[in-house]
């Protein structure tokens, strides 16, 4: 039985240091991080918890009844990512506290570093979820599937012969450079939904709303790393939250798109595009270029608060065939070298470390 009171499912994520590079996260630091999430689970903080890793990236996927942006939580994820850092650092991990941008932390991992996609509902009878996250990459990765998901009737079958979907989604579209926000409906904005979002470096799906009943439906991370610190200082490597079933789109409906290996911009220095390749938690580590980028999803149901699963959905050899596609394209991209389109365009490179480079040829300019 639902509890009626609102809960709150976070993922809060940070690379804080990377085994062999930008490689994988240490067993130590998925300790560390295990050991202060229980602690704050015994304490009341948080009521469940569960951490893993993408590549570089340690992941705290937390449910509580704080609400989003919550003071409590976040300062409990960045002491988290701190004491890993410190391990981290012991380590002599790569990156150390890489991600943690700021030292004046103020009740508030945004604009710090760190990611985070949380979304706060009301616990249904049965609440399948699924948390995507994703490494070498960047939070515009997911306009694409997300677009499917929620507004393309070739991907969720939903939308035309359910009822409860058939009225459709409203899109909460972030600007990150100008930092204004869109609330768009489709089907009937689709056109101007797509005219946004198809600039995956600027325009990023923020939240998606059941619209007929405002009911939250997806949340996405939108931090861009290079844009915080304003230089060039690791990939954003996004994360996401969707519902599931019942009002929402159908857990396959969900995981579909992910069955197009489409070009995402991050790979190696964040400065290539390359496919998005959907593996299971084993495989999510990054090594060819440092990629070809990596994607997992993990399903849960929540119940009374607590994480049910997680059930590792792309560990699946219906993914075969997107995973041999991926490593096809990740082939052709690679014969470009240098050269765009594999290398990005001069407006995304500006954020890399190719200015330095170029500031320097200055002195040989005639
Ligand atoms: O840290 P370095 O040696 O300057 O190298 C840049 C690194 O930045 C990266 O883009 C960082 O990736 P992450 O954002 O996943 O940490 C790697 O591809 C690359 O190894
Ligand atoms: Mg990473």
């Amino acid at each position: 039985m639902s509890t009626g009171k609102k809960v709150t499912l976070s993922i809060i994520k940070a690379d804080v240091g990377g085994l062999a590079g930008h490689h994988v996260v240490h067993p130590d630091l998925i300790a560390t991080a295990t050991r202060m999430l229980s602690e704050a689970k015994e304490s009341g903080i948080i009521e469940d918890f569960y951490v893993t890793n993408v590549g570089d990236d340690l992941q705290l996927i937390m449910t509580h009844y704080r609400g989003v942006d919550s003071k409590d939580v976040h300062s409990l994820a960045w002491d988290t990512f701190k004491e890993a850092t410190k391990v981290a650092q012991k380590l002599g991990l790569y990156g150390a506290g890489q991600d943690l941008l700021s030292d004046a932390f103020s009740g508030n991992v945004r604009g710090m570093g760190p990611g985070v996609a949380e979304m706060e509902f009301i616990e249904r009878t049965s609440e399948p979820v699924v948390a995507f996250m994703a490494d070498k990459t960047e939070p515009g990765a997911f306009n694409l599937p997300f677009y499917k998901i929620y507004a393309d009737p070739f991907n969720t079958a939903g939308l035309v012969i359910d009822p409860k979907l058939h009225s459709g989604f409203k899109f909460e579209i972030w600007d990150l450079i100008e930092h204004k926000q869109y609330f768009l409906n489709a089907p009937e904005d689709s056109y101007d939904i797509l005219a946004l979002i198809g600039t995956t470096g600027r325009f990023t799906i923020k939240r998606v709303y059941r619209k007929d009943n405002n009911e939250i439906a997806a949340a996405v991370s939108s931090e861009r790393l290079n844009l915080i610190a304003g230089k060039y200082v690791g990939k954003d490597d996004p994360v996401a939250i969707a519902r599931a079933q019942s009002g929402f789109p159908a857990l396959g409906e969900i995981l579909e798109p992910f069955s197009f290996p489409h070009l995402v911009a991050g790979w190696m220095r964040g400065s290539h595009n390359g496919p998005l390749m959907p593996v299971s938690q084993k495989d999510a580590r990054c090594t060819r270029f440092d990629g070809p980028p990596r994607i997992i999803a993990l399903g849960f149901n929540i119940k009374d608060g607590k994480l049910i699963g997680p059930t590792d959905l792309f560990d699946d050899p219906a993914f075969d065939e997107t995973r041999r596609t991926a490593q096809i394209i990740a082939d052709y991209m690679r014969r470009h070298g240098p050269f765009m389109p594999h290398r990005l365009g001069p407006e995304e490179m500006e954020y890399t470390t190719l200015p330095q480079v170029l500031k320097k040829l200055e002195e040989k300019k005639i």
